[in-house]
């Protein structure tokens, strides 16, 4: 059976991208920081399908190399990895933000995938054709909107990356896929506003937001596609969600 690995499990789109591959048969490699949450996803899913669960924080480069190099042979053979784990915090004007917050997320949205993707990297040009990196991007990568400052750029730097790794991956099978969702109702929001579950709620009331199930049905898809088409990117947004005209300041 193949093999997916999937950064970021323990919630939202890669639990549920746990699930989705795990009902098709596949092996699943899991990872992120709550090991309590891997625990009970090796437990929930553990009967059906293969489950390695590491527990491991994607900035740690050391440590990331160190579990992938450390791969127990059976799941060496890796056919999808699901760059998913990523983050958005400081949802304010770009001038009211701590730098912490900046660094927070450019250390997980990028250098953490960049830490993975690193050392997966020989893994999948192994595999080969059928292997597939599929990166969670995000509409802020591509479209901005006030308090969205550092977090669409590391989606912009995300689907960029993707599409310069599809240049220097050419002859060797392996695809590069850039997912970019829109509004999901995952953990996200109570992450972003540090857990203020009201302004969560909040934003996810009185309309029809993506549900992570619906991410990771297109996560499955781009993942199972014959080997020879590649989808370069994936925008998806809920029915009612679309853009906002541009603004202008008046005097
Ligand atoms: N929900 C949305 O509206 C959208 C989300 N996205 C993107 O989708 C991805 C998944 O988010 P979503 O499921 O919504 O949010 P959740 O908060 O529900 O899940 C985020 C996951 O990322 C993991 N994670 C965060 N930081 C780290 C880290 N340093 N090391 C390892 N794992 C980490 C978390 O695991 P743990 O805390 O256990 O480490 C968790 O499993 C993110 O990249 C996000 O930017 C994109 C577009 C829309
Ligand atoms: O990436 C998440 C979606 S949004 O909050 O930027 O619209």
């Amino acid at each position: 059976m193949p093999i997916a690995m999937i950064t970021g499990a323990t919630s939202g789109f890669g639990r549920a991208a746990a699930y989705r591959f795990a009902a098709a048969g596949w092996s699943l490699i899991l990872t992120g920081r709550r090991s309590e949450r891997l625990e009970a996803l090796e437990q929930e899913l553990g009967d059906k399908v293969r489950v390695l669960t590491l527990t491991l924080d994607v900035r740690d480069a050391e440590a990331v190399a160190r579990a992938v190099e450390e791969l127990p042979a059976e799941f060496r053979e890796v056919t999808c990895l699901v760059n998913n784990a990523g983050l958005a915090l400081a949802p304010k004007p770009a001038q009211e933000v701590d730098l912490a917050d900046w660094h927070t997320m450019i250390d997980t949205n990028v250098t953490g995938l960049v830490n993975v993707t690193h050392a997966m990297l020989p893994r999948l040009i192994a595999t080969g054709a059928g292997a597939s990196i599929i990166n969670i991007g995000s509409v802020a990568g591509s479209w901005p909107y006030p308090g969205g400052h550092v977090y669409g750029a590391t989606k912009a730097f995300v689907e960029q990356f993707g599409y310069n790794l599809r240049c220097d991956l050419k002859g060797t099978g392996v695809r590069v896929t850039d997912i970019a969702p829109g509004m999901a109702e995952t953990e996200f929001t109570l992450v972003r506003t540090k857990g203020d579950h009201a302004a969560s709620d909040a934003l996810y009331r009185g309309t029809t937001p993506l549900q992570a199930e619906d991410i990771a049905e297109q996560i499955f898809h781009v993942a199972t596609l014959p080997d020879h088409i590649n989808i370069n990117r994936l925008e998806v947004m809920p029915t009612r969600q679309t853009w906002s005209p541009f603004t202008i300041d008046r005097d």
